[in-house]
């Protein structure tokens, strides 16, 4: 499918960047790396049997503490795969600024073929083995969900963490993406898919990269095909298709791929998976060939949104979307990336379209260490003083402000308000920052080299304020 592993790939992504940066080799080489990779097994009983697993948990960089990164269940997790995962953490963190070095951890099984019970012993034992090994703390690594873990793995996860540390103050914030009634945040479980909407929104923003693409400005009314219904394809696709006006035409899951030329409705395709277990059949849609059949339609916006190696050197000259947006982790390899380049796609890269995530943890894990409501803490803001300044301010500049607007400014704003507009903020700041890498340097072609440029500038200079220890 590819001639790198994951990893590699990275690498290369990482090494044709690097070229473009004036920082010592051995600098570039102490980036790259992975500072520590924990690999292990342990038993689980199952029934009268008993079942080996075996698992990951790898810290890319140090630059910056804690580390972060999801953890994830599947049948493809190796070492590879998880060392690729955590370089792509850091490299994440550095371009929307988030002041976390990289780490992921994977579980090499297939979730649907446990029960919750079984689920719970898998991840209680491996969160002990984090706690065993130094390789989980709210100051040292914090996990969080990726592809088959969610909210209800990571209170889990706290809980065990919480039971081996007693009395530890900051235990809630050892993982992120807990449920918001177990020390989580209003919007995190939406954070990535909404992170992707703000991304594609915002590159579609810019006439003059659209007019290059042959594509009008704006995102009303934009076609968009998308790869895997889950946490994060399920929520760009209901954000896009509410928000953002966008026609969503096809979609391709584990089950097949469907087509609807006028639009299907997401929110209707997605309780029909719910209720038959398939999007095939959804009435009205025609069934395509192949389950990847979806990713080959004439569409604007296509978004990659399950696993790696889904665009590759097999179908890239097939793809006919001009916009690519990768929601999912490493969806195009290297060699199908410069057929599509050649195409004059524009591809926005994972280490910022997905990092939707990674930011609303952030705000999760302030929440956890500050040991306060975000409500709570703007009450104590809250007065009619205030309110009547900001009047008077307005009616002197003769502005006029949206229900939101005088919502977020006069501190009224509720938890889910401020993740909303500080992730907003976030992904715009962040495109604008990569965008700029890309058009201040021509010899720069396309926005994934610019968005490591862009994070290996910042990793580097924290490494070289930081100095080498002894
Ligand atoms: N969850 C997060 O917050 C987060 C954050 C950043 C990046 N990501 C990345 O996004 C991707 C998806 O993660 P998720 O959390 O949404 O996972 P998920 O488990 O919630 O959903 C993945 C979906 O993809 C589908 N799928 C699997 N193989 C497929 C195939 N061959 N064709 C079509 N569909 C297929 C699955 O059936 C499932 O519905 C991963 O690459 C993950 O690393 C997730």
């Amino acid at each position: 499918m590819s001639n790198y592993s994951f990893f590699e790939g990275v690498e290369k992504n990482f090494d044709k960047a690097a070229k473009h940066t004036d920082l010592p080799s051995g600098l570039l080489e102490q980036i790259k790396g992975c500072n520590a990779v924990f690999r292990m097994n342990f038993p689980i009983k199952r029934g009268n049997d008993i079942e080996v697993i075996e698992a990951y948990r790898v810290q890319h960089s140090n630059h910056r503490s804690p580390t972060k990164g999801g953890i994830r269940y599947s049948q493809g997790v190796n070492q590879d795969e998880v060392m690729a995962l955590a370089a792509l953490m850091t490299y994440k963190c550095a371009v929307v600024d988030v002041p976390f070095g990289g780490a992921k951890g994977g579980v090499k099984i297939n979730a649907r073929e446990y029960s919750e019970e079984e689920l719970e012993k898998i991840t209680r034992r491996y969160a002990s083995e984090l706690v065993r090994k130094n390789f989980i703390g709210p100051g040292m690594d914090v996990p969080a969900p990726d592809y088959g873990t969610g909210p209800r793995e990571m209170a889990w996860i706290m809980d065990t963490y919480a039971a081996l540390n007693s009395g530890e103050i900051d235990a809630a914030g050892c993982v992120t993406g807990k449920p918001v009634s177990q020390n989580g945040i209003q919007g995190r479980t939406e954070a990535t898919g909404r992170g992707v909407y703000y991304a594609v929104r915002e590159a579609c923003n810019h006439e003059e990269d659209m007019n290059a693409l042959g594509l009008t400005t704006g995102l009303k009314g934009k076609t968009m095909v998308i790869q895997g219904l889950g946490n994060v394809g399920s929520f760009t696709g209901k954000i896009s298709q509410d928000e953002g006006d966008v026609k969503i035409i096809g979609v391709a899951e584990y089950e097949g791929s469907i087509y609807k030329e006028d639009g299907l409705d997401i929110h209707a395709l997605l309780d029909f998976r719910a209720k038959t277990g398939s999007i095939v059949g959804f009435p009205g849609s025609t069934t395509l060939e192949h389950r990847s059949s979806a990713l080959e339609l004439e569409c604007d916006i296509l978004v990659p949104a399950a696993l790696e190696n889904q665009i590759n050197e097999g179908n890239a000259a097939d793809i006919k979307a001009k916009i690519i947006v990768e929601a999912a982790n490493g969806p195009v390899t290297p060699e199908a990336e410069e057929v599509l380049l050649a195409k004059g796609c524009l591809i926005i890269p994972d280490m910022y379209a997905n990092a939707g995530g990674v930011t609303v943890s952030y705000f999760e894990w302030l929440k956890n260490l500050s040991h306060m409501r975000f409500g709570r803490m703007q009450k104590r803001f809250e007065s009619n003083r205030y309110e009547l300044l900001v009047d008077l301010v307005l009616k002197m500049t003769g502005k006029e402000l949206n229900a939101g607007e005088r919502k977020l400014l006069t501190f009224g704003a509720d938890e889910v308000d401020l993740v909303r507009s500080g992730l907003e903020e976030t992904m715009i700041n962040a495109y604008n920052g990569i965008r700029n890498t890309w058009k201040a340097k021509p010899e720069i072609k396309d926005l994934r080299t610019a968005a490591f440029v862009y994070a290996i500038e910042k990793i580097g200079s924290d490494y070289t304020a930081l100095g080498i220890w002894p």
